[in-house]
C-alpha cells in the first residue's frame, strides 16, 4: 500500500474510531434545545452609572445556579461531550438538555441589522438535525423584527423556534426574564410545533403575527389578529389546529439574502408628494404603505395617486397595510380601492413588522421576476395573514362532530371539543393504516388536524410510514404533518419506516428533512442484530436512511464486528460496501479485521481485502 492511501485509511479508520468512542449510556427521554443568546435586557446587569448593558460571559454561570435551569446533580452523573451543556429537572416524563451559546458582542436589539438575522438563522440552519428546538434570547425592542424576519427565512421549518427575553434582567429580584426562558425551553423541547413563535407572559405568539405594544409593562406584546397559540395557565393549553403547516416536502433550508431596499411610509393628512417621491426614489425597492383605517387613503390627491403610480411602473412594490394594530385592510372603501388602482397590493392583516421583512425576504428572491414577487407577497407563506376560511368546512365539521355528540349526549363546548381531540387522531390513524387517501381528504374536510396525536403520541404519519403506503405518506406531508413529531417512545415517523423496511418511503422521509434521532448505542443494537440474522433488507433500510454503520454498542462493538464473528458474509459485505470500518476496536480489543485473522476466516479476510483496494 502506498504511504498516501496509508494515511487517507489512517484517517478514515480514526474518524470511526472516534464516533465509535463517542457513545454514551443515555437512556432518559431527553430532548435537546440550543439556545442562542443575542443579547437583551434578559442577561443585563445595571453598570456603575445605573444603566443596564449586556455582561458577557455572565448568564450561563449564573443559569448555573438556578436550580428549575440546571439539575446539577443529574449533570454532574452524566457524562456530556460539552460540559457546558444545562440539563433541567425532570419534567412531564421528559428532561430537556439544553445548551447556551452566546453571541459575540452581545446586542441591545436595538442595535440589531438584518446581517444579525441572517447570523440567527444560520446558527440554527448549522444545528438544525442535533436539535429538538431552538430558543433565542433577544432584546424585545426589535423582538418581533426578528421574530417575522426568522419566519420567512426558515424555509420548510419543522421544528420550533422560540423568542424570548424579559423587561426586567433574568437575576433580579424580580424578573419576568425566568419564567419566560423557562417556558420557552418547555415548549421548544416538549412540544413539535413548527413554527417561529415568540414567548412572553405565560403566551407563545406567533412570532410574524406580534408586536411590542407596552413598552411599560411585563406583558409587553401583543397579537391582535390572532389569539396566542399556547397558553401556559396552570395546564398547557396548545391550539393545535391553529398551527401554521406549510405542506412541503423538502428540507430545511435558511434564506439569508434579504433585500435591505425596504422601507415604512406613514401616512398623516397633508403629506406632500414631493416627500413621498424622494422616500420611492432608487435604490428603494419596496415601501410598506401604512394607511388609515381599513387601509384607506387620500383619493382627492392625484399628485400622491401620480407618484405610487410612477414608482410600481418601475417596479418598486408598495404594498398596504393599515396604522391600526387590529383588522384588516379590505377595498370596500373608494379611497382604499384608489390604492390599489395605483399597483399597491393590499396587505390583509399583517404586522408592520411582517409586511416589512416579509418584503425584504421577497424581494431578496432575486431568481423571482416581478409577477412573482407581486404575486407572493399577498399570498400567506407563513401564517402571516389571514386566509378566509371556506365555508362548507366549517358546516361539515360541525355535522360530524355534532352527531357524534348527540348520540353521546355531550352538549357543553369543552366535553365537545374533548371529544374531537380524541376521535379525530384515531379516525386519521385508522384511514393512516386503510391506505385510504380519500377517507383522508374527507377527515381534511370535516375538520380533522392530522398532526394531533393520538393516545401514543403518534401520528396519521406515523402510521402511514409503518405500514408502507407511499401515496398516504406523500399526502400527509403536503398537507403538514411534521417528519420530526416525536411518539411516547421518542420514536419518529422515520423510525416506523425503517421498522417496516419501506425504502422508498424512507427516502421520502430523508428527502423532507427526516434524520436518525435514535441515540447510536441503540442504533448499534438495532444494526448488530439485523447483521447478526443477516437481514439485509433491513440494513438496506438503514442504510436509506443514512445511518453511519460505525456505530458501536454497549461493548463498542459495531454492526461488523457482529457479521464477522457470525461469518455472516453477506452482511459482511455489504457493511464494508456501505463505509464500515475494520479497525474499529471493541473494549476487548479486538478490531472486526483482528478477529477474522485469528479465526482465520479466509473469506471474511478477502472481501477486507477487496474494501481496502476500493478505499485507496
Ligand atoms: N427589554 C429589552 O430587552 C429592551 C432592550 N433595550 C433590548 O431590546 O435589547
Amino acid at each position: 500500500m502506498s504511504q498516501v492511501s496509508d494515511v487517507a485509511e489512517t484517517e478514515n479508520q480514526a474518524e470511526a474510531i472516534a464516533k465509535a468512542k463517542a457513545a454514551d449510556s443515555e437512556v432518559e427521554p431527553v430532548s435537546r434545545v440550543l439556545v442562542l443568546y443575542t443579547g437583551g435586557t434578559i442577561g443585563m446587569k445595571s453598570n456603575p452609572n445605573g444603566v443596564y448593558e449586556p455582561k458577557e460571559n455572565y448568564l450561563l454561570n449564573e443559569l448555573k445556579k438556578l436550580p428549575m435551569f440546571h439539575d446539577k446533580e443529574y449533570a454532574d452523573s452524566q457524562n456530556f461531550d460539552n460540559e457546558d451543556t444545562l440539563a433541567m429537572p425532570y419534567h412531564r416524563g421528559k428532561r430537556i438538555l439544553y445548551l447556551v451559546k452566546e453571541y459575540v458582542p452581545l446586542l441591545d436589539s436595538s442595535n440589531m441589522m438584518m446581517k444579525d438575522w441572517a447570523h440567527i438563522a444560520t446558527d440554527i440552519s448549522d444545528h438544525y438535525t442535533e436539535y429538538d428546538g431552538f430558543v433565542v434570547l433577544h432584546g424585545t425592542d426589535t423582538m418581533a423584527y426578528t421574530a417575522s424576519a426568522l419566519s420567512f427565512m426558515c424555509e420548510n421549518l419543522g421544528k420550533p423556534i422560540i423568542l424570548t427575553g424579559s423587561q426586567i434582567p433574568i437575576f433580579e429580584v424580580r424578573s419576568d426574564g425566568r419564567d419566560n426562558f423557562l417556558s420557552a425551553l418547555i415548549i421548544a423541547g416538549q412540544y413539535c410545533i413548527p413554527e417561529v413563535l415568540l414567548c412572553f407572559d405565560n403566551k407563545i405568539l406567533r412570532g410574524n403575527r406580534s408586536i411590542k405594544y407596552d413598552a411599560g409593562s411585563l406583558s409587553a406584546f401583543v397579537s391582535p389578529n390572532l389569539p396566542p397559540i399556547v397558553s401556559l395557565e396552570i395546564r398547557i393549553t396548545v391550539d393545535w389546529p391553529a398551527i401554521f403547516r406549510g405542506g412541503e416536502t423538502e428540507k430545511f433550508q435558511v434564506f439569508t439574502r434579504m433585500c435591505e431596499n425596504v422601507g415604512l411610509i406613514r401616512l398623516f393628512p397633508g403629506i406632500t408628494s414631493q416627500t413621498v417621491r424622494g422616500f420611492l426614489r432608487p435604490p428603494m425597492q419596496g415601501v410598506i404603505l401604512q394607511t388609515y383605517g381599513a387601509g384607506n387613503a387620500p383619493d382627492n390627491r392625484p399628485d400622491l395617486h401620480q407618484v405610487f403610480k410612477e414608482a410600481s411602473n418601475i417596479g418598486v412594490i408598495i404594498i398596504n397595510i393599515s396604522q391600526c394594530p387590529r383588522g384588516n385592510v379590505s377595498t370596500s372603501y373608494a379611497t382604499g380601492k384608489a390604492l390599489m388602482d395605483c399597483g399597491i397590493l393590499c396587505g390583509g392583516d399583517m404586522t408592520t413588522e411582517a409586511a416589512l421583512t416579509k418584503l425584504s425576504y421577497i424581494l431578496g428572491k432575486e431568481e423571482w421576476d416581478i409577477d412573482k414577487k407581486r404575486k407572493m407577497m399577498t399570498r400567506n407563506l407563513r401564517g402571516e395573514m389571514t386566509v378566509v376560511r371556506n365555508e362548507t368546512i366549517s358546516i361539515m365539521d360541525f355535522e360530524l362532530i355534532d352527531s357524534v355528540a348527540k348520540c353521546l349526549s355531550i352538549s357543553s363546548t369543552e366535553e365537545v371539543n374533548k371529544l374531537r381531540d380524541a376521535l379525530y387522531p384515531n379516525l386519521t390513524c385508522a384511514a393512516a393504516m386503510a391506505g385510504d387517501v380519500q377517507a383522508l381528504q374527507k377527515l381534511k374536510e370535516s375538520g380533522a388536524d392530522f398532526s394531533l396525536p393520538n393516545q401514543d403520541g403518534r401520528t396519521a404519519l406515523h402510521v402511514a410510514c409503518r405500514e408502507g403506503h407511499y401515496p398516504v405518506v406523500q399526502y400527509l406531508l403536503h398537507n403538514g404533518v411534521s417528519v420530526h413529531a416525536k411518539d411516547h417512545q421518542g420514536l419518529t415517523p422515520l423510525m416506523d419506516a425503517i421498522n417496516g423496511k419501506h425504502e422508498n418511503v424512507i427516502t421520502l422521509l430523508v428527502k423532507t428533512g427526516s434524520v436518525v434521532t435514535l441515540h447510536t448505542v441503540n442504533q448499534a443494537i438495532e444494526l448488530c442484530r439485523a447483521a447478526a440474522l443477516e437481514e439485509m433488507d433491513t440494513l438496506q433500510a438503514w442504510k436509506a436512511a443514512g445511518v453511519d454503520f460505525n456505530v458501536a454498542d454497549y461493548d463498542k462493538r459495531t454492526p461488523l464486528h457482529v457479521a464477522v464473528a457470525c461469518l455472516k458474509l453477506k452482511a459482511v459485505e455489504f457493511l464494508l460496501d456501505s463505509g464500515a470500518c475494520w479497525r474499529v476496536q471493541d473494549i476487548f480489543g479486538n478490531s472486526a479485521e483482528s478477529f477474522a485473522s485469528d479465526k482465520g476466516y479466509t473469506e471474511v479476510l478477502e472481501l477486507i481485502a477487496k474494501a481496502k483496494t476500493a478505499a485507496r
